[in-house]
């Protein structure tokens, strides 16, 4: 028997760059906000003074990817027009306060062996040391900050949208280019802050099907080997992407995905069959993902739901789930929600695609109420909410569903 695992290239030229990873070279689809970005770059170039760029949209419409690209497209052109520019990214996700940022910066602009340490600064030291370091060097400095909700409080980006205006910083041009996922961002900001930063806002809409398609089109060409996909299955990723929301990186793993399953197979082409495969695949990763990041009580009105499935007593009224809910909150001494909360849950795991529900008229009285059941298979949720069953106990009704090391699991009857 030779080795185990054998080189397969079958399939894919260079998987690698379907990879989150990757950057493309070229950017498809994006041209008016490639071109708005553009003039808010332009006087860069002109040795002026840049403009602030706000840059916002939902998650993997390529507001990186295209920041990227138009950065190399700069730096390029400023090499050869010898201009002196500078890009400083910070991701600022992790950081949650102004303090943080400011030291996250220091330290981008600094060698790790002169590294300051993350906490125990005076404000004013660590701002002090953020104009020190940005005053050695020189031209047109942009700093990127991606992810720029994550910071909370305004300090730091009212200090760096200041810093010329109050003398701070001398020899270079400072730029600031800022990407939120959150559109509510700029209205949170400061007035002073948000005028400074979004001298020019650029809003990056979900990706259209055509739009999905082309970023899809390109990025096969290089990660496949040419007729390695059947006809019909980049429009169906293209499809498939549009309806969870225009999200490119979504499409593109999707894509992945259905080239993997493929090739697993032993497949000569990537078919329709497999993308479909992978979608299902995806779409179950995803909502095990949204079921582990609920909140404990919510983990707990779900269990509550998911042990009257297994009784087979769902549609379950509220009330009757309340009354589930509220047992599994004594096994462990919690003070349940109100009855309203919970419902508020409930209606949250219906958007959520969790659950089903609907409303049941009563006959002669005219009343109406509200009835709820899972839309996932027990086993799924059971799964996804392990912690908290470990945590409360395993009722009566779930033992089948429990893996094979059930009996960790104290049993509530
Ligand atoms: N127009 C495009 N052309 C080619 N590839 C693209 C394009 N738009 C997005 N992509 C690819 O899709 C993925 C997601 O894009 P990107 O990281 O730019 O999204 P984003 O808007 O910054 O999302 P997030 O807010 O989640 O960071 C990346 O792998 C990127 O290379």
């Amino acid at each position: 028997m030779g080795p185990r695992f054998q080189p397969d290239d079958t399939l894919y030229k260079r998987r690698n760059t379907l990879k989150v990873e990757y950057v493309p070279d070229e950017i498809v689809g994006r041209d008016n906000e490639i071109e708005e970005y553009e003039a808010a770059l332009q006087p860069v170039i002109n040795g002026e003074y840049p403009d602030n760029v706000f840059i916002y949209g939902k998650t993997g419409v390529g507001k990186t990817a295209v920041t990227n690209f138009l950065r190399n497209e700069l730096l390029e052109s400023a090499a050869h027009f010898d201009v002196d520019i500078s890009f400083i990214t910070l991701n600022c996700d992790g950081l949650s306060t102004s303090y943080q940022a400011a030291i996250s910066l220091i330290n981008k602009l600094r060698e790790p062996e002169h590294y300051i340490a993350e906490t125990g600064h005076p404000q004013s030291k660590v701002y002090r040391l953020l104009w020190n370091e940005l005053n050695s060097l020189s031209g047109t400095v942009i700093i990127v900050l991606d992810e720029i909700d994550h910071i909370t409080d305004d300090t730091f980006l009212y200090q760096i949208t200041r810093a010329d205006n109050n003398g701070y910083i001398e020899n270079i041009q400072l730029g600031l280019i800022g990407i939120s996922n959150d559109s509510t961002f700029r209205e949170q900001l400061d007035a002073k802050v948000q005028s400074s930063l979004c001298e020019t806002e650029i809003s990056f809409p979900p990706y259209g099907t055509e739009e999905l398609q082309k970023v899809l089109e390109q990025r096969a060409d290089i990660a496949f080997h040419q007729n390695a996909l059947e006809d019909g299955v980049i429009s169906l990723c293209a499809a498939l992407g549009r309806q969870d929301g225009g999200d490119a990186r979504r499409a593109i793993t999707l894509l992945r995905k259905a080239g993997d399953l493929a090739r697993t197979e032993n497949a000569t082409r990537v078919t329709t069959d497999h993308v479909e495969r992978a979608q299902e695949k995806l779409e179950a990763q995803q909502s095990m993902d949204i079921m582990r990041d609920l909140t404990e009580h919510e983990q707990l009105t779900l269990y509550a739901l998911t042990t009257l499935a297994a009784e087979d007593a769902t549609p379950a009224r509220s009330r009757v789930v309340y009354q589930r809910y509220k047992k599994l909150c004594t096994t462990q001494d919690r003070n349940p929600r109100t009855a309203r909360r919970m419902r508020s849950f409930l209606s949250d795991f219906e958007i959520l695609n969790l659950t089903l529900s609907h409303m049941e008229h009563r006959g002669q009285d005219g009343g109406t109420y509200r009835e709820h059941e899972i839309n996932r298979d027990i086993a799924t949720i059971i799964d996804a909410l392990q912690t908290v069953i470990t945590e409360f106990g395993a009722h009566r009704s779930i033992t089948e569903y429990l893996p094979d090391s059930g009996e960790e699991f104290a049993t509530i009857a």
